[in-house]
């Protein structure tokens, strides 16, 4: 629209809907599972707008009941991968010069849909294929991803705005170039709105995006590609390439439009890519901007003054919900030794009324773990600590297959603060306490500090303020999001923008203005009204 500088519309957080007996939405919701599970659905790659099949396809697969087949996805070899990037290219000349309250638009109406035509398809997609129960569904893949679009655009408008000063007769502005080539936009499994976050969020910038979804999350990935295609997405800004890794990686890290790699996912993925990305500097137009957010190994450290029941309940939560396959999960708590020992009959107690099964069924608190490989290794975890001598299993241990990928809700207890599973992400329902001695907190805030390579979430529980101050203090660079008396999980976009540093990442603080500050090039323009007409200075005049 010409002629009109319109302000995007102030957001706030998507309400996260409860899904109790007898609402509408509960029935709307059980209908759409039942919809999801009567289709196949057939997922084909989205280039240049075009819904294209290949000769590979992989099937769908139900986490919590594996021999249930939702459909299948094809998976793009070379060929595709190359027009893919071409099609990104050639959209990227038109989708810069639309206005920016134009391309607005369009995220914006995604939002909507999502938020109503499509909330309960989302949902039901995201449950049966990735085993969410419906809450972790509903806050992931319809709130967050929401969220991420609705604050995104707003972000954008406080970069575009923020223009240097001009004195008189001049003036300077700062235009906001999107990158010069494409983005590889590379999500991990877990989270449905990291998949939307992560092409999208360089794509308001004005940028151009290759988008390989998770192999376990091509489904909700795939529904979220049609609705902004619905939403009006111009074809190739965004092109859907599920490929294997290893294939779309080599060729997308060797094409000299790469500009830039928006990726969630492992430390050693990120390395991978990192290493390769250098290794082909010389190749590129432009240095590749490198947005990475990986693993944690994230804490609870419990002072002597905590609250027990709020204690509790934040380590089941933070520990167990969505099976532990958070990047922000608990895996270890630290506890002085005299509460451990008063609040093991009620943490048990509480532990034991965890209910596991499939999401269909609304009263399990946990699902499934994602496939086999994820399951054989978080098994193999459990097995080392059942094995240790240094070790002992307070609750849970065991593993079964047989339907789906299950594993009980697991408590390690240590005396080695440095014991494996102290120390290494697992990526599932397992926890390690290590009590400490009752007079050495502080000794042990450091230990804590000095654990982990990882830096992502983290948590103090005191209600002693002077506790608080110390364990925020030498807990500073612990965390990239440090919590006060609450669990470690569930940051909320604008509210506790998300992201850690050392091993976890960039920390460029996905669903805020850090984040898409990286996903453009800033030109500076100089304009001079009345320029000078004679070279000298006045200091040179003769008398
Ligand atoms: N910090 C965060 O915000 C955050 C959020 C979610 C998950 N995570 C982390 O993600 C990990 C779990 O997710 P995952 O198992 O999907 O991670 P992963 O590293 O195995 O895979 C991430 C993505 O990278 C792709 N990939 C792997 N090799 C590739 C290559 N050579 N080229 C191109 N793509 C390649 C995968 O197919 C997948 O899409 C955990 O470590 C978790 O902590 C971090
Ligand atoms: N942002 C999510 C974690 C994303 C990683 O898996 C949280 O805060 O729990």
């Amino acid at each position: 629209m010409r002629n009109c500088i319109a302000k995007i519309p102030e957001p706030i957080n998507e309400p996260v809907y409860d899904y109790g007996v007898g609402t509408k939405e509960r029935d709307n919701l059980k209908s759409a599972l039942k919809d999801v599970l009567s289709k196949k659905v057939e997922i084909a790659l989205i280039i240049g707008g075009k819904e294209i099949k290949t000769e590979n396809t992989v099937d769908i697969r139900c986490p919590h009941q594996h021999d249930i087949v939702l459909g299948q996805y094809y998976q793009a070899g070379k060929e595709e991968i190359k027009l893919a990037i071409e099609s990104a290219m050639n959209a990227k000349k038109n989708w810069a010069k639309i206005d920016f309250q134009e391309r607005a638009a369009i995220f914006l109406k995604a939002a909507e849909l999502l938020s109503t035509k499509y909330r309960y398809l989302m949902n039901a997609t995201t449950m049966l294929s990735i085993s969410k129960n419906v809450f972790q569904a509903e806050i992931d893949c319809v709130c967050e991803l929401i969220d991420f679009l609705r604050f995104n655009v707003k972000f954008a408008e406080k970069i575009y705005e923020d223009q240097p000063i001009s004195p008189k007769g001049f003036w300077n502005r700062m235009q906001y170039r999107p990158l010069e080539g494409f983005v590889f936009a590379v999500p991990p499994f877990n989270f449905v709105s990291i998949s939307g976050n992560l092409p999208t969020a360089p794509v308001i910038m004005g940028n151009v995006s290759i988008w390989k979804p998770a192999s376990s999350a091509v489904y909700p990935s795939y529904l979220f590609m049609k609705i902004l295609q619905e939403a009006g997405l111009p074809d190739g800004v965004i092109n859907f390439v599920p490929a294997k890794g290893s294939t779309i990686g080599d060729l997308v890290f060797s094409s000299r439009e790469f500009a830039g790699l928006h990726f969630t996912g492992s430390y050693e993925t990120f390395n991978y890519m990192w290493k390769t990305i250098a290794n082909n500097i010389s190749n590129y137009i432009t240095y590749p901007r490198i947005v990475g957010e990986t693993g944690g190994k994230d804490f609870i450290f419990a002072h002597n003054s905590a609250n027990v029941k709020s204690l509790i309940a934040a380590i089941i939560r933070g520990s167990f919900e969505y099976q532990g396959q958070k990047c922000s999960a608990v895996s270890r708590v630290y506890i002085p030794k005299l509460m451990f020992n008063s609040f093991k009959d009620e943490f048990l107690n509480e532990l034991s009324k965890i209910k596991m099964g499939s999401p269909e069924d609304f009263t399990n608190f946990m699902n499934a773990v994602i496939d086999r490989e994820s399951f054989d290794k978080i098994k193999s975890y459990i097995d080392y600590a059942i094995n240790s001598n240094e070790a002992s299993i307070l609750f849970g241990g065991k593993c079964d297959d047989s339907v789906g990928y299950f594993v009980e809700p697991t408590v390690i207890v240590t005396e080695n603060p440095h014991f494996k599973t102290m120390e290494e992400e697992i990526f599932g329902p397992v926890v390690t306490f290590y009590p400490y001695d009752d007079n050495k907190f502080e000794e042990t805030l450091y230990l804590c500090d000095k654990t982990s390579i990882y830096g992502l979430t983290g948590a103090i529980f005191a209600q002693d303020r002077n506790a608080i101050n110390i364990a925020t203090e030498v807990l500073e660079s612990s965390a990239g999001n440090f919590y006060i008396n609450d669990k470690p999980t569930g940051a909320v976009v604008g509210q506790q923008p998300f992201g850690g540093a050392r091993a976890s990442g960039t920390n460029d603080k996905a669903g805020s203005l850090l984040n898409l500050i990286r996903w453009t090039s800033a030109r500076s323009v100089k304009e001079t009204f009345n320029p000078p007409e004679n070279f000298q200075y006045p200091f040179m005049e003769e008398r």
